[in-house]
């Protein structure tokens, strides 16, 4: 373990990494990355991609990075923070590097305090804790990103026969509801061999399928896992990885070893297609392919599309109808729709939310990208969030869309009434005002309005009444599935 004990630094700038980022600084603070001392520099990550070793031979498989702003990189400490502020770490940046996109700190990483307010703490004692308390012998690790179903649970039990393993269940902590596949993984314990340790990690994609791999093995072995079992073929890796063997359902719906079930007594299972389209359409799982308390954690972390969060996020000029539009969604939704609706409003929002912003093109982005954050959350937690502002550039609203669709679905709405009509409807008088000058940066007449090209749908409300242009917003919902067709 290369991470020295507490450090409090109040002096040095401060930077907060994104989801990501943190969780790359938890596993080396966890020591889940036993062959690192923290951030590495620009010749370790060459040596890395080049040849999968570290400078000195030691075989490592991702160049674990931390992007930040240029002038932080030419800082000797910097503090990192967690996103509600709490000190996490500090990094000892003595190899600075830049590339041709951006500056990354390296050096070595060590806790900022010994109260770190980590996910899920209880659960995650650091990696040297967690080897030292298992039992002798060999240990399966698996680091799975999806619940454990009846035919996998079969595998690990077969090969924990075979091995004389116990086994360490390492779920990752990641998409938007890492705490259901947790949960989901803790479901399963009754049909796991006693003995049987859970420990969530951060473990996070890199980008690349194998070298992904690669460091799950690292970070099973930095656990105590003595073999990793894994669908794919991993070289190089430092503790053995086994495939699962192959099982067949049988006629009384038990997984046994392929080979002790003959063919024509085999009942096939549910490809990966199948599963999706059912818990999309929130069918019940069958009880031979997961357990009750395992398929109810499946069907949180992955909603029926009738029950997942989304947003619908009207855009275009003032006057065009989009709070009007908003506002009759909302009503209808009601009417056929459980889900809590909240409703973002331009005018409202910044009353509240966006007080004290103004029109500049720095404040209307910072306004539109806080009323995605909130409409994210919104749809994190399974409701539906409909937002009506202007909204006048693309890139505030690729983030929104980028943003929400991490966590749910999203859709947007262009209403493109012409500026001509919404001139002519000027119901607060800001038109007049704006072309006498005395109301400046007015969209459409002294402030840009950027048309959307990914409009997921786009309506004229001089050509059509809010009765049917609210008909289309429904019926493509419906199309898509979020909201359920009329019974
Ligand atoms: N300079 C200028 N440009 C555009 N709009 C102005 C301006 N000053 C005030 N207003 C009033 O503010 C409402 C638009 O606020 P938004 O938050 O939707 O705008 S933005 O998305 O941040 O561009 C907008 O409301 P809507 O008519 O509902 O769109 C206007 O009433
Ligand atoms: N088809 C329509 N859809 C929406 N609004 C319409 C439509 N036809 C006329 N209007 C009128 O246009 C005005 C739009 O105002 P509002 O909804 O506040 O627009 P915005 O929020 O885009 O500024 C309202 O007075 C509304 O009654």
């Amino acid at each position: 373990m290369h991470v020295s004990a507490n450090a409090t630094e109040s002096d040095c700038p401060v930077w907060v990494p994104d989801p990501a980022g943190l969780s790359d600084v938890e596993l080396l603070l966890d020591g889940a990355f036993p062959c690192l001392h923290g951030f590495l520099a620009a010749d370790e990550v060459e040596s890395v991609r080049n040849s999968g070793e570290l400078p000195d031979g030691t075989r490592w498989p991702v160049p674990i990075v931390l992007e930040v702003p240029d002038d932080l990189a030419r800082h000797e400490r910097v503090e990192l923070r967690d996103e509600e502020g709490a000190p996490v770490a500090v990094v000892d940046n003595v190899s600075p590097w830049w590339d041709g996109r951006a500056a990354h700190l390296a050096g070595p990483v060590r806790p900022a305090s010994a109260e770190r307010g980590r996910t899920l703490r209880t659960l995650r004692p650091p990696a040297p804790a967690v080897r030292a308390g298992l039992p002798p012998g060999p240990v399966l690790g698996l680091a799975p990103q999806r619940p454990l179903d009846r035919r996998r649970l079969a595998q690990i039990r077969h090969l924990c026969a075979e091995l004389g393993a116990t086994v360490l269940l390492l779920p990752r902590l990641t998409g938007p509801r890492p705490q259901a596949l947790v949960r989901a993984t803790f479901a399963a314990m009754a049909e796991l061999p006693g003995g049987t340790t859970v420990v969530p990690v951060p473990l996070r994609s890199h980008g690349d399928g194998k070298r992904d791999e690669l460091l799950a093995a690292h970070v099973a072995a930095a656990y105590g896992a003595t073999h990793l079992l894994s669908e794919q073929v991993v070289e190089h890796a430092p503790i053995p990885v086994v495939e699962p063997p192959e099982m067949a359902r049988d006629q009384a719906d038990r997984w046994r070893p392929a080979a002790d079930v003959p063919a024509a007594q085999r009942r096939r299972g549910l490809d990966e297609d199948e599963l999706s389209e059912r818990l999309a359409a929130g069918k019940e799982l069958p009880g031979w392919f997961a357990s009750e308390p395992v398929a109810r954690e499946w069907s949180r972390l992955s909603p029926p599309l009738h029950r997942r969060g989304f947003t619908v996020f009207f855009t275009g000029l003032s006057g065009a109808g989009k709070s009007t539009l908003a506002r009759e969604l909302r009503d209808e939704l009601a009417q056929c729709d459980a889900r809590e609706v909240t409703l973002l409003d331009g005018d409202v929002v910044r009353r509240s939310l966006c007080a004290g912003l103004g029109f500049s093109a720095e404040d209307r982005s910072r306004n539109v990208r806080r009323i995605g954050w909130v409409a994210a959350e919104v749809t994190r937690h399974g409701g539906v969030a409909i937002c009506a502002p202007i909204a006048p550039y693309g890139a505030d609203r690729a983030d929104v869309r980028a943003r929400v669709g991490e966590v749910g679905e999203f859709l947007l709405v262009h209403v493109a009434t012409p500026l001509r009509e919404c001139e002519r409807r000027d119901r607060k008088g800001l038109y007049a005002r704006a072309r006498s000058g005395d109301l400046p940066q007015f969209t459409g007449v002294s402030a840009p309005y950027e048309s959307p090209e990914d409009a997921d749908l786009v309506l004229d409300t001089s050509r059509l009444p809010v009765r049917d242009c609210v008909a289309q917003v429904l019926a493509l919902l419906r199309e898509r599935g979020w909201v359920r067709p009329w019974t």
